[in-house]
């Protein structure tokens, strides 16, 4: 019984390892946006895309049997946090062409 118990914790640490490598591969491409979204003039929040994202997050969540709250509540502080990202992106540089 404490064996099953080990085995899947092992398997769980597996899966954190692997969510907390596509959090920071998502985290990397706020940098991307923000340099694209400042070129063109167009500000970091984008409420038409955030509703699209939350739109196919709750699809998938039925698909998945993933309760739809949850869901919705991590890609709230993933989007929040990739915004937090863009704007600390976009002040670095700009104090820094500043000090140019
Ligand atoms: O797709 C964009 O335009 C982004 O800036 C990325 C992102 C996201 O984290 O998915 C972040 C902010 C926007 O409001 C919408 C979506």
């Amino acid at each position: 019984m404490i064996e099953k118990l080990a085995e899947i914790r092992k398997k769980i640490d597996e899966i954190d390892s692997q969510i907390l490598k596509l959090i920071a591969e998502r985290n990397s491409l706020a940098k991307d946006v923000a340099k694209i979204k400042n070129e063109l003039g167009i500000p970091i929040n984008d409420p038409d895309r955030e509703k699209y994202i939350y739109n196919r997050i709750r699809k998938l969540c039925k698909e998945h049997n993933v309760d739809e709250d949850i869901g919705i509540k991590i890609f709230q502080i993933l989007i929040e946090h990739n915004k937090f990202l863009q704007k600390k992106y976009l002040q670095e540089t700009q104090h820094k062409n500043k000090k140019l």
